[in-house]
């Protein structure tokens, strides 16, 4: 069965996840969410003002019936999220005063993770019209990483028809370490795991096997070490170039002997430059569609979107968001 078949099949055998939208301005958000509420998969809880939302979805021949619509500012909660926000970031470095807070609450994105912090929804969605940073701030800020991670990374189902590939981090830390570039590895597996791919994790530089020197090089064969120390139930190897990662007849030539080169399904970048360019030009000049970034690590399911997706990107990163949830349960 096609993957997001199986991820529907999931969380429509679940309670339905409460999965709110930060960006109800904007007409892909309310495609998907229209189309999720349709297809019964999902409680969307969409933020805006509620004359302007159910303008634009009827502009746009849309029906939102049924669907939970919130104005932060107006909503009977606004003044008790204030303080339950200004609560939280005590003993931190921003947002330490009350007016801070209030201001905080006014935007969105900060009042959507908080629904997701107090469990007033399950999950969250946002990006379309956010850069990352905007997106990821308040979850970096509330919600913070899973219990036992250390960093956040985002990553992308690549896919293709048949073909599905994992990329990380393509989103969130710009330059990150050898131990970090480890946890992402692992993060990766675990999304891999989740949309039914057996991992295969690939560390991607531009040397193979040491045919290259330097720090860079380096950084990428410690972090491969590092993983294979702490996962050895992982297949995985770097440092690997992209055709010695995936191409058998390259992998036989530049590293003979790997059981992941060659068949790599789990590519972590060595920083988000590579990346970030990586994961579009497979979706722009390769015909994949990107589906992310998938934020891993955070506390609770919180997804971003890049300002380019499409109205059916967002509907399957929102059944993915409400699979995240449903395994945490
Ligand atoms: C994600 C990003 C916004 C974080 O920004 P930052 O300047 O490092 O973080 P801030 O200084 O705002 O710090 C916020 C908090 O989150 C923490 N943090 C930052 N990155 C983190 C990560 N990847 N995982 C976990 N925590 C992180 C910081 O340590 C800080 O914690 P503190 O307040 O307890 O000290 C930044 O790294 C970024 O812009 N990344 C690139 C995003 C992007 O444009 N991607 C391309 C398009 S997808
Ligand atoms: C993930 C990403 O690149 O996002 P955007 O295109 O919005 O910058």
């Amino acid at each position: 069965m096609e993957v997001f078949e199986q991820l529907k099949q999931l969380i429509k055998s679940k309670d339905k996840q409460r999965i709110v939208f930060p960006e109800g301005d904007d007409v892909r958000i309310l495609t998907a969410v229209s189309q999720l509420k349709k297809d019964d998969l999902l409680e969307p809880i969409v933020l805006g003002k509620k004359d302007q939302v159910l303008a634009l979805a009827k502009e746009n021949d849309l029906d939102l019936s049924g669907v939970m619509i919130i104005d932060p500012v107006t909503s009977p909660d606004f003044e008790d999220m204030c303080q339950k926000f200004h609560e939280r970031m005590q003993g931190g470095k921003h947002f330490q005063t009350m007016e801070e807070a209030e201001k905080a609450m006014h935007d969105a994105n900060f009042y959507g993770t908080m629904l997701v912090y107090t469990g007033k929804a399950d999950g969250m969605v946002s990006g379309a019209a956010h850069s990352t940073a905007d997106t990821v701030r308040p979850a970096l800020f509330i919600l913070k990483t899973k219990p036992g991670m250390h960093r956040i990374s985002g990553s992308f189902i690549m896919e293709r028809g048949e073909e599905k590939y994992v990329f990380a981090d393509c989103a969130i830390s710009i330059d990150p370490t050898a131990d970090q570039l480890a946890e992402f590895a692992a993060q990766s597996a675990a999304t891999a795991k989740m949309i039914g791919i057996d991992p295969k994790v690939a560390f991607l530089s531009f040397s193979t096997k040491g045919s290259a020197k330097g720090p860079q090089v380096d950084k990428v064969s410690e972090a491969a070490k590092i993983f294979k120390d702490q996962h050895p139930e992982i297949p995985a190897d770097g440092e690997l170039q992209f055709d010695a990662a995936f191409v058998p007849a390259v992998a036989k030539l530049k590293a003979p002997g790997s059981e992941v080169a060659g068949h790599a399904n789990v590519f972590v970048f060595p920083e988000l430059q590579s990346g970030n360019i990586a994961y579009k030009i497979t979706q722009r000049l390769g015909g994949f569609t990107a589906i992310g970034p998938v934020l891993q690590g955070v506390a609770k399911p919180v997804n971003d979107l890049s300002r380019g997706c499409s109205a059916d990107d967002v509907y399957k990163i929102s059944i993915l968001t409400a699979a995240q949830a449903v395994s945490a349960d």
